[in-house]
C-alpha cells in the first residue's frame, strides 16, 4: 500500500485527508470521481480524457433541425396508444388515416419529441411486411427535420452515397410537411424519414410537396 500511494501523487495528497476503506474507495479516490461510470484514456495519467468530436462538413447545403419523431409499427393502434397514454402519461391524437401513405398514425407528444406510432392501411402498405416480420411491432423509422428536403435530397444522392426511396420527389407526411424516406441500406439499416421543417402545414397538397419545396 504504501508502494502504491508512494507512485501516485494525487492518491498520496488525497491520502493525507482520506484514507479508502476499500478496492472502490481507492479507485475513486484515485481517478477523481465520486460515482458516475467514466472513461479513462490510456496515457493520461489517470485523467478523465474527453471524447474527440469531428464536426460535418463545411457548407453543407442543408442542416438537420433536429429529431422530428420516431415511428413504432404496432400490430394493434387502439391498445399501443392506450399504453402510451395510461402507462406513461402521454397525450396522444386520435387516429389518423393517410391512404397515400399505405398507414394509419396516431402521435403520442413527449415533452421533446412524439412518437408516430403506425399501423398499415390498404393492400400495399409499406408497413404490412415490417409487421409480418415483426408481429409484436418495433421501431419502423426515425425522422429527421431538416430545414431544405430538396438539397438534401440532392446532396445525400451526390455526394454521401445515401440514396433516396421511391420517386425520390417528396411526398406530404403525417405532419402535414414534404417527406422523403432514404434506403435503410444506406443508413446502417435504419431507416430513415427526413421532413421540411419549416414548410407551412396544411397548405401542401400531395402534388404540392415537390414544387413547394422550389
Ligand atoms: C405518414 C408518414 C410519416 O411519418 O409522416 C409515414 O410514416 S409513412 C411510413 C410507411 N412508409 C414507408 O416506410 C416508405 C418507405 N419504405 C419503403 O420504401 C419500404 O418499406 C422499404 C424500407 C424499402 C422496405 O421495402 P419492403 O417493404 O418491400 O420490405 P422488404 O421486407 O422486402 O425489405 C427489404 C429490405 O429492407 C429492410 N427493411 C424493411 N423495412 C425496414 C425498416 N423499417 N427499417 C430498416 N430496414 C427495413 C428489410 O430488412 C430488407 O433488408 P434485407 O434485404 O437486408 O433483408
Amino acid at each position: 500500500m504504501e508502494k502504491l500511494i508512494r507512485s501516485f501523487p494525487r492518491l498520496l495528497q488525497l491520502s493525507k485527508s482520506y484514507r479508502p476503506t476499500n478496492r472502490m474507495d481507492l479507485f475513486k479516490a484515485f481517478s477523481g470521481i465520486s460515482g458516475q461510470s467514466v472513461g479513462i484514456g490510456r496515457g493520461s495519467g489517470g485523467r478523465v480524457s474527453e471524447p474527440s468530436i469531428r464536426s460535418g462538413p463545411e457548407n453543407m447545403p442543408y442542416n438537420v433541425k433536429g429529431l422530428a419523431h420516431i415511428a413504432i409499427a404496432v400490430p394493434d393502434l387502439t391498445q399501443a396508444a392506450e399504453t402510451y397514454r395510461t402507462a406513461f402519461g402521454a397525450q396522444v391524437s386520435d387516429p389518423k388515416p393517410m391512404p397515400d401513405q399505405g398507414v394509419t398514425v396516431v402521435f403520442v407528444h413527449l415533452p421533446n419529441v412524439n412518437i408516430e406510432l403506425l399501423h398499415p392501411l390498404g393492400d400495399t402498405s409499406p408497413v404490412s411486411k415490417f409487421l409480418q416480420k415483426n408481429p409484436k411491432g418495433g421501431i419502423h423509422h426515425v425522422c429527421l427535420n431538416v430545414d431544405n428536403v430538396h438539397a438534401a435530397a440532392e446532396y445525400l444522392i451526390e455526394e454521401a452515397g445515401v440514396k433516396t426511396l421511391g420517386s425520390g420527389l417528396p411526398t406530404i407526411g403525417a405532419e402535414g410537411k414534404p417527406i422523403l424516406f432514404l434506403n435503410p441500406k444506406d443508413t446502417a439499416g435504419v431507416l430513415i424519414e427526413l421532413q421540411q421543417a419549416n414548410a407551412s402545414v396544411h397548405s401542401c397538397r400531395e402534388g404540392e410537396a415537390a414544387s413547394a419545396l422550389k
